[in-house]
């Protein structure tokens, strides 16, 4: 059984369809990607996932429990983390002491009273942050503060770990070591749904992606399958199934960075 299942999830806010009929899951263990063109309903389904978004319809069960009404702070403590596009630390405090804070917060949910210092080092060291240890997290570079985010997500020892467009603002060097890092976290069980724009991590490190096009998932499978997918390349570059060179298109889905933005309308 998937640790995560959304089945039928649908979203409208007034005329406009989020998401619409979305089935996906999340398997603990691996990494699997949701993506999509800019305003697929992406963001929509993770705030779905954490609750901060209620469903129109449809439901989110988490290791076999239906959540779709739990309250957001509960479903953390079930095991769910998540972090944003736009960057939550707190700016005025070091890179240490925010990850120390989450750390507490998620020992005070566990029960758990213990030293925080070894914990939080080895959180720094594990997503190569250490050498910041001591700076004030809004003095750090962006890409910094995007691992930041994920140590803090981690001292939660999250089951479920739900990755919002972690790679802006890496360098190509800290994005191979983030996607090794990935691979390591599910090797140990986790369960890592990551929302990602750069086509290049995802396909190299997911083990499945689903797709979101205007709310609704149309496919879903390996990154070669997805990458095999005609009806993926048409609703990231619009074309037909039948259009001469398509077949070239599909294969340079993962050649490129960062895939063409298409706006909802
Ligand atoms: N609170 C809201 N009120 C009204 N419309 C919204 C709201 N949130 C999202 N939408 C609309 O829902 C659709 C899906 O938005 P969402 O942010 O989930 O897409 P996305 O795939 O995450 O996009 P992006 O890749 O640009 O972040 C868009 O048309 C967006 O304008």
């Amino acid at each position: 059984m998937p640790l995560l299942e959304v089945q039928d999830a649908v979203v409208r806010f007034g005329g406009v369809v989020a998401v619409n009929e979305a089935n996906f899951t999340a398997e603990a263990g691996r990494i699997t990607g949701l993506i999509g063109p800019n305003g697929a309903g992406k963001t929509t389904c993770f705030n779905v996932i954490t609750g901060l978004q209620k469903p129109t319809s449809g439901t989110v069960h988490f290791d076999g429990r239906n959540i779709t009404s739990t309250p957001v702070h509960r479903r953390a403590r079930r095991g769910m983390a998540r972090t944003f596009q736009r960057l939550e630390a707190f700016g005025s405090l070091t890179v240490r002491d925010n990850v120390r804070v989450a750390h507490d917060i998620a020992a005070g949910f566990r029960g758990v009273i213990r030293p925080a210092g070894a914990d939080v080092d080895a959180l720094l060291e594990r997503v190569g942050i250490s050498d910041y240890a001591q700076e004030r997290a809004d003095s750090i570079p962006t890409g910094t503060a995007r691992l930041l985010e994920l140590a803090r997500c981690l001292a939660s020892e999250p089951r479920l770990l739900l990755l919002d467009e972690p790679s802006s603002g890496l360098d190509d060097r800290e994005t191979d070591a983030f996607g090794e890092l990935l691979a390591s976290l599910a090797s140990e069980g986790t369960a890592i749904l990551m929302v990602e724009h750069d086509m290049d991590l995802v396909m190299s490190v997911c083990d499945t992606i689903h797709v979101l096009d205007f709310g609704s998932v149309i496919a879903s499978g390996t990154p070669a399958e997805i990458r095999a997918d005609a009806t993926v390349q048409k609703a990231y570059l619009g074309y037909s199934d039948d259009v001469e060179g398509t077949r070239s298109d599909l294969d340079a889905i993962g050649d490129t960075t960062v895939i063409p933005a298409v706006e909802a309308s």
